[in-house]
């Protein structure tokens, strides 16, 4: 499935599950099984030597959009491209790592934690992100003081969400979407138990403003 725009990739899924690949799961498996229970959009991050080959893996999988995550400068952000990732995400954002990733033409999700990041990736020409680490760099309260000043701005929280805290994050008009890992914990070794968590956060959707 190929999406034109990092907005269009954050609309399709009330949650999109951050993937640290450290454990047993097969990774066409593990996509096959998110994709099943409604959460289509899988970031990857680039934190384990098998990241790059789950993405390729992934990537086959019909219906997933998967990305990359933990994309930290040029180098990474090439062998994501070039592995298959069809949005990148980075924890910050810097002037070299965002124009490279304008440049490349990939939807790319900055992180943001505070009001200079957002005026940086706003005058890259960016405006939607990743607000991280979400509950450390304030929580809800700060997302909401934020939002009011960056009206143009879209966010997909991440850092400290879980399934009990994500409907409130999603009820603010500024969050698109918001990110977790708790989908599939460090070494998870249970599809069953990942397609159960995914179906309750997939049925997020229909409690979105
Ligand atoms: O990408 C960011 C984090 O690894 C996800 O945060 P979390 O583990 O608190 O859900
Ligand atoms: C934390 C984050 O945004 C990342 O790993 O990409």
């Amino acid at each position: 499935m190929t999406a034109q725009t990092i907005d269009q990739i954050m609309r399709m899924v009330p949650v999109i599950p951050v993937l640290v690949m450290d454990g047993p799961l097969d990774p066409c498996a593990l996509a096959e099984t998110l994709v099943e229970a409604g959460l289509p959009v899988i970031e990857v991050t680039l934190r384990t030597p098998n990241a790059l080959d789950a993405i390729r893996a992934m990537s086959a999988v019909p219906g997933a959009v998967v990305g990359a995550g933990t994309v930290l400068n040029r180098e990474m952000l090439n062998d994501a491209i070039a592995a298959g990732s069809q949005f990148i995400v980075s924890p910050g954002l810097t002037d070299a790592l965002g124009k490279a990733a304008i440049a490349s033409g990939v939807p790319y999700l900055p992180g943001v934690a505070n009001a200079g990041d957002i005026m940086r990736g706003l005058d890259l020409g960016l405006n939607r992100f990743k607000f991280f680490p979400a509950e450390a760099a304030g929580g809800l309260p700060a997302l909401k003081s934020l939002a009011s000043v960056f009206g143009q701005a879209r966010f997909c929280p991440t850092g400290g969400i879980t399934e009990a805290s994500a409907l409130q994050w999603l009820g603010h008009p500024s969050v698109l979407c918001v990110g977790g890992s708790w989908l599939v914990p460090s070494g998870e070794a249970s599809l069953d138990a990942v397609a159960s968590r995914a179906r309750a956060a997939a049925a997020f959707h229909a409690s979105k403003p």
